[in-house]
């Protein structure tokens, strides 16, 4: 199973990206992995936000595949631990799903075209987090949940 990981806009912090990098080499070890990153729209005074969520929603699902499980991360989404987000991608994992496409936000979030198209929407916690500090987070869970699926002794 693949995992596609779909960003908004760059990272902004260096530190962020090494740890981006960090969590991303461990969890290829596990299962096949891409990151690929959508331009932010730029704000302006003159669009609105839902412009500006419609314009960065068309770049995130022309990034997709109608064939990918596709999951948006958000802070209104569902919330579970670390083990039964391991359960639920092992599961697609033995059902032989393709490629899940995983998506985060940029400044603004993620529009209601694309949480619509989504089969899943999970949050990391009701907070809101800077969108580097969230891709950190959902790479380092990802990766925790393959070392549960694979028997690695990381989670305690
Ligand atoms: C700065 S946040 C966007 C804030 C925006 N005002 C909103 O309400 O969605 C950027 C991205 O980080 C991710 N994110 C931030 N906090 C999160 C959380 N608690 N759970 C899941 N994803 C989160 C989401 O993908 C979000 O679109």
């Amino acid at each position: 199973m693949k995992l596609n990981f779909i960003f908004v806009g760059k990272t902004g912090h260096r530190d962020m990206g090494r740890l981006i990098k960090f969590y991303a080499d461990r969890l290829a070890r596990f299962t096949r992995i891409e990151i690929k990153t959508v331009r932010e729209e730029k704000i302006t005074s003159s669009k609105t936000p839902e412009l500006i969520l419609q314009a960065e929603g068309k770049r995130i699902l022309d990034a997709t595949d109608p064939s990918d499980v596709l999951v948006v991360w958000d802070s209104s989404g569902e919330m579970m631990s670390s083990v039964e987000y391991a359960e639920v991608l092992g599961a697609w994992e033995r059902q032989g799903i393709k490629r899940v496409s995983m998506v985060i936000g940029g400044p603004l979030g993620i529009g209601s075209e694309v949480k619509k198209a989504a089969q899943k929407i999970f949050s990391l916690s009701p907070m809101t987090f800077p969108h580097d500090l969230a891709r950190v987070i959902v790479l380092e869970q990802t990766y925790r949940a393959f070392s549960i699926i694979r028997g690695i002794p990381y989670h305690k």
